[in-house]
């Protein structure tokens, strides 16, 4: 089965606030979808939902048509990497991958394969409490690739790669894309988002534009992603 992941009118709301507000886009099979918005704009929620961390208030988030809960064996259907520092900070890097690789009943080999793929063979005998941002980035994504999920659910992956490590997701995500993997990102690197995705997502706690990345520039008369983003959302203040 292709894998794919759609919301559909998808809300959360806090308190008074609608901070997901009836959003709705899937990602395909083969595809690299970007989710962007400005700061509270509701991409880390709407990832939560999508991965089982936050219950929605309204609308479905499902993955292969299943949602993240019901999915028998999650972690070999989609590989999730958030924000949050994965793993214990007293554990090495090599036993926290070993560790997810027991947890879902993989080979320990798989966890050393894991090592290898996000470049962290060097650092493996290192804490975690003693990794660097990007490191951490890289072993998130090494989690999340353990159990050789065909979809991908990624917070905000680049943030504190260097430039090797920028170019290094890139290739990664457009690979594990074309070889039929379905990828949503969530981004503040407009630059980095117009080389890799395919479909962009922007979002203002509503869906403002989903399609290709290429007809938001075209649609909005834009060289760029950066000014096609600040168009479509400049163009929503002033109706405000
Ligand atoms: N548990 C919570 N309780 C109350 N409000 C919350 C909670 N989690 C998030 N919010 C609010 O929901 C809004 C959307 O937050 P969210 O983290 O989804 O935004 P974001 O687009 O990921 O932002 P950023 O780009 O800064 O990471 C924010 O106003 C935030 O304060």
């Amino acid at each position: 089965m292709d894998p794919t992941i759609v919301c559909k009118d998808l809300t959360k709301v806090y308190g008074s606030r609608r901070v997901v507000d009836e959003v709705s886009f899937q990602v395909p099979a083969g595809s690299v979808t970007a989710l962007v918005g400005r700061n509270g704009s509701g991409k880390s929620t709407t990832l939560r939902m999508l991965l089982g961390l936050t219950a929605p208030t309204a609308g479905t988030a499902l993955i292969n048509g299943v949602p993240y809960r019901d999915l028998p064996a999650p972690a070999r259907v989609v590989g999730a990497a958030t924000t949050d520092v994965p793993g214990h900070p007293a554990l090495t890097v090599r036993a926290q991958l070993r560790l997810v690789a027991r947890s879902l009943g993989m080979p320990v080999t798989a966890a050393d394969g894991v090592l290898e793929t996000v470049d962290l063979t060097d650092a493996a005998h290192r804490k975690i409490s003693a990794l660097s941002l990007g490191m951490r980035q890289r072993l998130s994504l090494g989690c999340a690739l353990i159990g050789a999920p065909r979809a991908l659910v990624l917070d905000e992956p680049a943030n504190g790669l260097d430039p090797d490590g920028i170019r290094w997701l890139r290739a990664f995500l457009r690979a594990f894309a074309d070889d039929g993997g379905a990828v949503l990102v969530s981004s503040h690197s407009l630059d980095e988002i117009e080389k890799t995705a395919d479909d962009v997502v922007v979002l203002s706690h509503r869906v403002r534009y989903a399609g290709t990345v290429s007809a938001l520039m075209a649609h909005e008369h834009q060289a760029s992603l950066e000014d096609a983003f600040h168009s479509v959302l400049d163009r929503e203040a002033a109706a405000v």
